[in-house]
């Protein structure tokens, strides 16, 4: 069903679907776009609007190989869109999630793209801060880089602020995704450039080893990581891509690489990784999922009226063996900053779950929570039975007077 985007644009089906709205497969004057039609409750907020205008020039300038060309925003009666480049392919989400891990040479390939694609919006003073799997789509039209690996674009840029613009005011809240957060921006401090990087470090071990260095667990767990754990080390990782990674994922934001560093330091290594294979990661976990845990709710409490939500996965076949990700990661949401006594309280439950070292996402599956509920269920229904039959020998070995045996309070002394 076509329906009319501004004066310009039509849209006629939907492509997928985020957090702040629908992405939909449209035809503008100069040939086909993605329109990214933002939620109504979103559309519907004056503060958001104005913003919306306010950053059109900014997103709109962004013009990158790596990057999803923002052609215009449209702002019109209840619709609030974003008229994008229409990538034919797939987001690396559902690639990592089809597929398993990359081989080394891919997945720095696909972070070399994406740190090209940083380092002209950060000259052009634009952070993106929501930089995760999520937001880079795979060109499978483009002709293939190095070793096959797709061309990457990073796309959403600007949208987390955008969308959590009327919030800003309040420090005390979080923008982002908890498993790629910087530390600074979880102690409170203006996101800069350098918190791409870390994000961008973050993709790049979750590419290897299906999982996120600091994620798992309840979301302030992760947030805790983020501040106080060394990355994991992992068997078999190329040590060049080891020395990247760990200066990039470095709690200083100073100490990280700068996007073009990133992108050259990875192209320059390249050559030493192919014919790698991928690495022999541990299988972590079926795609079954686990609610979150009760610590959950207190950081992913997000503000109702703008419905940030939680995303939940369908269940993900590897093609190839390895782990497939971490479902219950929360997508893009505004999340309560927690105070330094309430990250120092998860450190128990932190040490507990990290069991593996590279597992940082390893959780338990639902099927062993239900398991260990009926083993209590069936225990404490044990125990009632002996107690009950205990009692039963008791009244009827000192035979008590017919009163008691009826419910009727008195006062019995047994014979002795
Ligand atoms: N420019 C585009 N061209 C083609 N497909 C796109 C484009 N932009 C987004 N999509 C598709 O739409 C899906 C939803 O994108 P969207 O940006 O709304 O959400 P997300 O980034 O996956 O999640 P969230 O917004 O919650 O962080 C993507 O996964 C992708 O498959």
């Amino acid at each position: 069903m076509a329906r009319k985007i501004g004066s310009r644009y039509t849209v006629h089906q939907v492509i997928g679907r985020g957090s702040a709205g629908t992405v939909w497969l449209g035809e503008g004057p100069d040939g086909p776009v993605a329109v990214k039609l933002l939620r109504e409750d979103l559309a519907a907020d004056q503060v958001l609007v104005g913003r919306f205008v306010q950053e059109r020039t900014a997103l709109t300038c962004l013009d990158h190989p790596h990057v999803v060309g923002v052609h215009d925003m449209v702002v019109d009666g209840s619709d609030l869109a974003l008229v994008m480049d229409l990538v034919q392919g797939t987001d690396l989400r559902t690639r990592l999630e089809r597929d398993g891990v990359l081989a080394p040479l891919v997945a720095a390939s696909v972070i070399a793209d994406v740190a090209d694609g940083l380092a002209a919006a950060h000259a052009a003073g634009i952070v993106h801060r929501d930089v995760k799997p999520e937001n880079v789509l795979l060109d499978l039209a483009a002709p293939a880089g190095p070793g096959g690996a797709p061309r990457a674009k990073l796309t959403d840029f600007g949208i987390a602020r955008l969308v959590d613009a009327p919030r800003r005011t309040r420090a005390t809240r979080i923008i982002g995704t908890p498993d790629y957060l910087a530390p600074e921006i979880i102690e409170g401090l203006e996101p800069r450039a350098a918190v791409d990087i870390y994000a961008l470090a973050t993709v790049l071990y979750e590419l290897l080893t299906g999982a996120t260095p600091f994620g798992g667990g309840h979301t302030g767990a992760v947030l805790r990581r983020h501040v106080t754990e060394n990355v994991p080390p992992v068997d078999g990782m190329p040590d060049g891509l080891w020395r990247i990674i760990s200066e990039c994922l470095a709690k200083a934001p100073a100490s990280r690489l700068r996007a073009a560093e990133l992108a050259s330091r990875l192209r320059e290594l390249l050559p030493e990784l192919a014919g790698v294979g991928p690495l022999a990661v541990p299988a972590q976990r079926t795609a079954t999922e686990e609610a979150p845990t009760p610590g959950e709710a207190v950081y992913a409490e997000v503000d109702a009226g703008r419905g940030a939500h939680r995303r939940r996965r369908g269940p993900a076949v590897p093609l190839v063996p390895g782990p497939t990700p971490d479902s219950t990661r929360d997508t893009h949401t505004s999340l309560r900053r927690p105070s330094a006594q309430e990250l120092a309280s998860y450190a128990e439950e932190s040490r507990a779950q990290r069991t593996q070292p590279a597992a940082g996402t390893h959780r338990r599956t639902r099927a062993q929570l239900i398991r260990r509920r009926r083993t209590l269920a069936v225990l404490i229904a044990v125990i009632l039975l002996l107690a009950g039959a205990a009692a039963a020998w008791t009244a009827f070995a000192a035979e008590p007077p017919a009163a008691t045996a009826i419910g009727v309070h008195t006062t019995w002394h047994p014979r002795l």
